[in-house]
């Protein structure tokens, strides 16, 4: 069982401005990170507390990991059967704040959720910190994906939960701004017209790289052991410190890769890419070993070689290292090299074999590039998301080795565990721009001062079926009086 105790979890905060005028309703749900000034007068805001449980281990992976979800699942049970099909579904009926990255592989949607199968009684816990202007509101945030290329499932999974009403939620709001839904990424235009013409939607468009500095300044400040580092199978959690996170390289590997140079909380530069990414892997992976999936492609990973296929150094230096420039005489010296040999076929290499070289050149490479760039900025963090990585051990292990390579141990390779989030939830934040009246009340809170609110620490999957690393993170409102 995955669930903390609540005492003593860790609890980040942040400051959300609603005009919760006459009702608990969100509009202009916003995250923006200044200081919180606890002695000032707020007349309408709401405080998002981020009860920080993370879904599953994402170290886990194919098999294993379906294997841990049904266990999950069997000793979930209780709960899921306690609050009742009825419940989970009132939940989804809450919906607001509704925000997308529609990407060239995933579509991702980060979406809050009140506890509606409860009374308003129920929902408020209590008043933080004693501040008796100021009650508590349990909600989750839910992150889901799905496959860009399964639009048509999307749009009917939209259709059928009536998300389309689901944009900047009040209860006061016109019915049509309801249909106003924050969106990110290549597909918030290439599908503008179909969402509209199919749900009635209307996609207000953010900025992709704004999005994702947003999402990932949000994840590393408020959620804690939100980042971590992986070597040799050790996986440990980074302590951020908020005062010195500026600056650092943001590697987002999606289908394409980005790299941001990030020096504050709003300015940024894109300062380079790569097209080798994500969509490279699984485009080239279903071509050589016939794998109709990201997950089969990383499963079959599992089981290969890429001895079998790269050229090492010392298939060339006959077996010796190539001590003088620092290469073993295991290292890869060409990735797939062996292959141009004129005896052996396509047909003669093992599609797990295949797997292992394509995922390892992929992800050398991008740690590789990655790391010319921090050094071209002097930048000393580098944070890895998209979810290309998808916690995967090996992925994460081989980026870590290409950059402590590179740098000679000075860098280190750091992740995020809501990687393939970021973007979505820098659309999600993005939904206060619109309401300048809100603009006083943007605020953070960076540490919890006081976790005994989380009342509730759990986590539970969605109820979609199309596709797997969906979850959501309990949470808690502030709601003003
Ligand atoms: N279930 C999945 N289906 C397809 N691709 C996946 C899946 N899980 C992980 N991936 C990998 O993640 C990449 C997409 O990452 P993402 O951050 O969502 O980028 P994009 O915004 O371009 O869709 C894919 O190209 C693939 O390598
Ligand atoms: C065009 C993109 C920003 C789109 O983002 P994605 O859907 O891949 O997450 C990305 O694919 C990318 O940065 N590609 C690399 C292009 C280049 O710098 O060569």
């Amino acid at each position: 069982m995955r669930f903390q105790p609540i005492e003593g979890a860790l609890v980040s905060t942040v400051v959300v401005a609603a005009a919760a005028v006459g009702g608990v309703g969100l509009r202009g749900l916003m995250v923006e990170f200044l200081e919180l000034d606890e002695s000032a007068a707020w007349t309408a805001e709401m405080r998002l507390t981020v009860v920080d449980l993370m879904a599953r281990d994402k170290e886990l992976t194919g098999r294993r990991r379906r294997e841990e979800e049904e266990e999950e699942k069997m000793e979930r049970g209780g709960i899921e059967e306690k609050l009742g099909e009825k419940e989970l579904r009132q939940s989804v009926d809450e919906v607001s704040n509704l925000a997308l990255d529609i990407g060239g592989s995933l579509i991702k949607m980060v979406y809050f959720s009140s506890n509606s199968g409860s009374s308003v009684d129920d929902q408020v816990h209590g008043s933080a910190n004693g501040d008796s202007n100021h009650s508590v509101l349990s909600g989750r945030l839910h992150f889901e994906k799905f496959e860009t290329r399964k639009i048509d499932d999307w749009i009917g999974y939209l259709s059928s939960k009536q998300f389309r009403q689901y944009g900047a939620q009040c209860n006061q709001a016109p019915a049509s701004d309801k249909n106003i839904i924050k969106a990110t990424g290549g597909g918030a235009f290439k599908f503008a017209d179909l969402l509209k013409e199919k749900l009635g939607i209307i996609l207000d468009k953010e900025d992709e790289m704004d999005c994702l500095v947003t999402g990932a300044n949000f994840l590393l400040k408020a959620v804690h052991n939100e980042a971590f580092t992986y070597m040799d199978g050790q996986k440990e959690y980074v302590q951020i410190d908020q005062i010195d996170l500026y600056p650092y390289l943001l590697v987002n590997i999606g289908s394409g890769v980005s790299m941001i140079k990030v020096d504050s909380d709003s300015k940024f530069e894109r300062v380079s890419g790569t097209s080798v990414g994500g969509g490279t892997f699984l485009g080239l992976g279903k071509l050589l070993t016939k794998c109709k999936s990201f997950d089969d492609l990383l499963e079959l990973s599992h089981q290969g070689n890429n001895r079998v296929i790269d050229m090492l150094v010392g298939d060339i230096y006959g077996g010796m290292d190539y001590s003088k420039i620092g290469l073993t005489s295991t290292a890869i010296a060409s990735s797939f090299g062996k292959a141009i040999s004129k005896e052996r076929e396509l047909e003669d290499y093992r599609p797990e074999d295949m797997a292992r070289s394509l995922l390892r050149m992929i992800s050398n490479n991008i740690g590789q590039i990655a790391y010319l760039n921090a050094l071209r900025f002097g930048l000393k963090r580098i944070f890895f998301g998209g979810f290309f990585i998808r916690g995967h051990a090996y992925t994460m292990d081989t980026i870590s080795v290409a950059v402590n390579f590179w740098s000679k141990g000075d860098a280190k390779a750091m992740f995020l565990r809501h990687e393939g989030f970021l973007g979505a939830l820098g659309a999600f934040m993005s939904y206060e721009k619109n309401d300048p009246a809100d603009e006083a009340s943007h605020q953070l809170v960076k540490q919890f001062p006081n976790s005994s609110y989380c009342i509730e620490d759990r986590v539970q999957s969605s109820d979609s079926t199309y596709a797997s690393d969906n979850g959501c993170i309990e949470c808690r409102l502030q709601v003003a009086k």
